[in-house]
């Protein structure tokens, strides 16, 4: 759901791209975008599975949010959602996405691009198990920011499950809550291959545009390279499972 175009971001930067969608009720928009980003050069397609609907978002009715001009779809159709029951976001989200979204949408996705296919969203290790057989390159534990469901568990406390269900078959990423430093340190030792983050960087871009997001990635550099130091972690490979204790550790030492 961005504000530029699939074209525009390639042409803006020459970093590795990945590109993230949802499944539209109508395929041939989904495939038209996934072809797009092919062609601008995408790394791979990241298909967010956790908002088959979106979530109650209490604020967004309140206010009635407005959905914003979505670039990637002038002239295919209309993103102009209205909605009398408050969240135009909400409104737009249920007229486009595919809430029957399941499994098999993966083989579909795969029969369409030749790129890599990571998942987002995934918070167990029987879902992570399932993923891995339907051929996806990657997983991205995530619960959305905390944005889709409560009661959903913090992604970080469910990637070493997945980690341990995947078997080192893809690699697992992991986002939410990544803040500091020892942040990204702690999913590193959990086993994460690499962390995601999502509203530090729009902080960053609302702060100072550009050089915002720059300084957030350089704290968050400088946070972690310092967390290695006092940890005895020379290179990200030193750091291991037991530099880190989890709430189960510390209930198995008190019984
Ligand atoms: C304003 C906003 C918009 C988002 N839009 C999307 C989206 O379009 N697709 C998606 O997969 N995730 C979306 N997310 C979720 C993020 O990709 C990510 O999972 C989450 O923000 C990570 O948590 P963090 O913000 O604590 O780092 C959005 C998050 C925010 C805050």
């Amino acid at each position: 759901m961005s504000m530029c175009t699939v074209e525009e971001v390639a042409s803006s930067c020459d970093a590795i791209r990945f590109f993230q969608i949802y499944v539209h009720k109508r395929r041939d928009i989904t495939a038209q975008l996934v072809q797009r980003a092919e062609r601008s050069g995408y790394k791979a397609i990241v298909l967010t599975v956790d908002v088959p609907k979106l979530g109650r978002r209490e604020a967004d009715i309140k206010n009635k949010m407005v959905a914003p001009q979505l670039k990637n779809f002038e002239g295919l159709f209309s993103t102009q959602a209205v909605s009398d029951k408050g969240s135009c976001l909400e409104a737009y989200a249920d007229s486009t996405l595919d809430a029957s979204l399941n499994w098999k949408d993966i083989g579909w996705l795969r029969s369409i691009t030749k790129l890599p296919i990571l998942i987002k969203g995934v918070l167990t290790h029987e879902d992570a198990i399932k993923a891995v057989e339907a051929g996806v390159a990657g997983i991205v534990i995530s619960n959305h920011g905390g944005r889709q469901l409560d009661y959903a568990p913090a992604a970080i406390s469910v990637l070493e499950e997945v980690v341990h269900a995947v078997k080192g078959k893809v690699p697992v990423f992991v986002d939410g809550g990544v803040r500091r430093g020892t942040d990204v340190f702690k999913a590193l030792a959990l086993g994460a291959q690499a962390v995601l983050i999502g509203r530090p960087v729009l902080y960053g871009l609302a702060v100072k545009g550009e050089a915002g997001v720059r300084r957030v990635t350089e704290m968050l550099k400088d946070e972690l390279e310092l967390t290695m130091a006092l940890s005895g972690c020379p290179t990200i490979k030193d750091i291991t499972r037991g530099h880190v204790i989890t709430d189960r550790e510390r209930l198995h030492s008190s019984l």
